[in-house]
């Protein structure tokens, strides 16, 4: 099943510039590992926003779940996901 969800992100204030080039490394690693296996098939930056777009390629609901609630970052998004389903005028 794909899913596209989009992601803000807001870290609060108080957060420390340090703290958050943590959350940036381990968040590369966990996107990277992810789009490895294949369960992430792209990630696209919304241009002047701290959001993204991303393509999941996953079994079902429970695991994309999984997926993204296992984001470092995840108490600090604000995820919508969209399902998708093959468009009939699509010709791959
Ligand atoms: O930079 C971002 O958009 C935040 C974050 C969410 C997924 C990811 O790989 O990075």
């Amino acid at each position: 099943m794909l899913f596209l969800a989009r992601m803000d992100v807001t870290f609060p204030e108080s957060m420390t510039a340090e703290t958050k080039a943590e959350f940036q490394v381990k968040e590369k690693e966990y996107s990277g590992n992810l789009q490895r296996e294949g369960r992430m098939r792209d990630i696209w930056r919304v241009v002047g926003e701290y959001a993204n777009y991303s393509v999941y390629d996953v079994a079902d609901n429970d695991e994309l779940h999984t997926i993204l609630s296992g984001f470092p970052m995840y108490p600090y998004m604000d995820i919508k996901v969209t399902p998708l389903a093959k468009h009939p005028n699509s010709i791959k």
